[in-house]
């Protein structure tokens, strides 16, 4: 139910995620055997079963010691859900529901079909039955299911007789972009219409996905407090990150293998955010070299924006002349004569957070289709994926040459060698004040990424918006002297508003930025999210009374829900 779950809804609230993995709560004391074997007496043992299920549920929660305990309110809505309550209306008890059958057909069907009881009118019924019951997100997903081939032809024969263009031959297709309003459309549609290793590789966080979710849940822990009677007729979004002048405080954050979300990949990332006016970070491990992403961008004529500053973020090779060599295509300045190269970028990321790839469960269990192999190997590491006994996973796979050995004292005074005097250097990966500080000490280091790789790496690391407030409470001085900028989570404006409001210059949004890329909708997918995240922050400007960015204030949040969590002291 939970990887299911997973699938249709990437992020339940924690009352679906109860209700899910309580769906059938102790079955077993109502046998089906204790009703009559006919329709009537089948439902009214599913109407017993969901109401015994909910009401035990409802006692157990009510009398457990979790901590914090659960508000009645809470546990009525687990148990709403539970018993499937306005199924028709309730879109969690919808996609429990598309749950439950996804569960039916990929675990159940094969086996319940062999029964001797069963004949194919009987089961082409009851899968007609059972797609009644799911939405259209549900039917996508059961679509993509890989599945016997007799299962197929039983699936086909269901919906044929029932519903002609829903066919398996004529999969349906991604809605248009002009009906996803918000962020998480894109992230049901990816669903459905990414294909499941690419889901797994994008969605996937580390082990419990614990830090994953509180990125996104601790920016709703914090709340707004507006003022009013302030005119904001006007609104601009426009602000500078890392010396860049740029149209919104949003950037694209370096994701590596765009070629698994689109054939243009990073060149169609850096045609929408030029289109966009905002600034673009190519990973290391992008699916194109520097030179044909810039080419790329370079040649794309449409843009109402004069800046559109593109970074370079770098993981560091254990053959560390490899990255030397990298970074001199970057960061070098064109030969003399104007023989080709490109002007030199004026900002490297340095990726901190990875000295070794988190374990990501769902990328290692999809595996990998050995004819695409050849074709996601990212030019710049020259590490084709290679799976092996511990799973898939494309993140881990594709890494083999990332260097565990970076320091401080040797691994910053060595890119400040390489790297022109104007190159501004950020370390990108900072999950503690103490780090913050340390960077903000360091001579040749302007500044940091608030970042945990989007829960990719090590599970249970703070969100990064409480690092932020780390900051505030040990070390306030470290955004006087560098620019802080921060990622992960990042799905609402107000998030935005939240994060700016506390002293990030910039947001990074990571996942987003290839959900609107993926399922066919290339540049114009981009374009939509950022857009709808603009406009999400524009407003939450307006009615908090603020015209600017630059007017963004620690004044305008409360934080006191999440200060208790904040450590007492700084680090060792
Ligand atoms: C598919 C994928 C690939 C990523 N590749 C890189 C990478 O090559 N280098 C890097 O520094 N971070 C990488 N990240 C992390 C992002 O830069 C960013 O920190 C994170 O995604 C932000 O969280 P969000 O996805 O919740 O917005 C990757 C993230 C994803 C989802």
């Amino acid at each position: 139910m939970t990887l299911w779950l997973a699938k249709r809804k990437p992020d339940p609230s924690p009352a679906l995620q109860l209700a899910c993995r309580a769906q059938h709560f102790r079955r077993w004391e109502i046998p089906r055997s204790s009703y009559p074997m006919t329709r009537p007496g089948y439902l009214t043992w599913r109407a017993k079963l969901k109401s015994q299920a909910a009401t035990q549920l409802s006692e157990l929660l009510t009398s457990s010691e979790i901590q914090p305990p659960l508000s009645q309110e809470e546990i009525d809505r687990i148990a709403a859900l539970v018993r499937k309550e306005d199924l028709k209306n309730d879109e969690e008890a919808q996609i429990l529901e598309d749950v439950a059958c996804l569960v039916f057909l990929d675990d159940q069907f094969d086996d319940f079909e062999k029964k001797s009881e069963m004949d194919d009118e009987k089961i082409i019924n009851i899968l007609k039955k059972t797609w009644a019951k799911m939405s259209p997100a549900g039917h996508a997903l059961a679509l993509q299911m890989d599945m016997s081939d007799r299962a197929k032809l039983l699936i086909q024969k269901a919906l044929g007789t029932r519903n002609t263009h829903q066919s398996t031959t004529s999969p349906p297709q991604p809605p248009p972009l002009e009906s996803l309003i918000s962020t998480h459309d894109f992230v049901t549609v990816a669903a459905t219409f990414f294909p499941p290793k690419t889901y797994a590789f994008v969605s996937s966080a580390a082990t419990d996905g614990i830090t994953h979710r509180r990125n996104s849940s601790t920016y709703s822990d914090i709340t707004l407090r507006p003022r009013v009677l302030r005119d904001v007729s006007s609104i601009s979004l426009a602000t500078t990150i890392l010396g860049q002048a740029v149209s919104s405080p949003i950037y694209a954050s370096p994701t590596s293998l765009g070629k698994t979300v689109h054939p243009e990949g990073e060149k169609e990332i850096g045609r929408a955010c030029k289109e966009l006016g905002i600034a673009q970070v190519i990973s290391t491990s992008a699916s194109f070299t520097v030179s044909e992403i810039l080419d790329a961008i370079n040649s794309h004529q449409q843009s109402s924006f004069s800046n559109h500053p593109v970074f370079f973020q770098l993981y560091v090779d254990r053959e560390t002349h490899k990255s030397e060599a990298l970074l001199s295509t970057a960061f070098c300045p064109p030969p003399p004569g104007g023989g080709g190269g490109h002007a030199p970028l004026p900002v490297l990321f340095l990726t901190v957070d990875s000295p070794v790839v988190g374990k990501r469960e769902a990328d290692e269990r999809v595996p990998h289709n050995p004819t695409t192999t050849t074709t996601i190997n990212p030019p710049m590491t020259n590490s084709p994926p290679t799976p092996d006994t511990k799973g898939s996973s494309l993140g881990r796979t594709t890494a083999s040459f990332l260097s565990p050995s970076l320091t401080w004292k040797q691994t910053i005074p060595w890119l400040r060698s390489i790297l022109p005097k104007e190159t501004k250097l950020v370390l990108k990966g900072i999950q503690s004040a103490s780090d913050a500080f340390l960077a903000s000490e360091t001579p040749g280091i302007n500044g940091i990424v608030l970042s945990n790789h989007g829960g990719r790496n090590l599970d249970t690391t703070p969100p990064s918006i409480q690092v932020l407030l780390e900051i505030h409470k040990f070390y306030p001085q470290v955004f006087d002297k560098i620019d802080v900028l921060i990622d992960g989570g990042i799905m609402r404006g107000t998030d935005i508003f939240k994060a700016l409001c506390l002293g990030a210059k910039g947001v990074g949004i990571g996942r987003g930025i290839l959900w609107g890329l993926g399922s066919g909708y290339g540049r114009e997918g981009v374009k939509r999210y950022v857009g709808i995240l603009n406009d999400e922050l524009e407003i939450t400007m307006a009615l908090c009374g603020v015209t600017n960015v630059g007017a963004c204030r620690a004044g305008y949040v409360n934080t006191s829900v999440v200060d208790h969590l904040l450590p007492n002291s700084g680090h060792p």
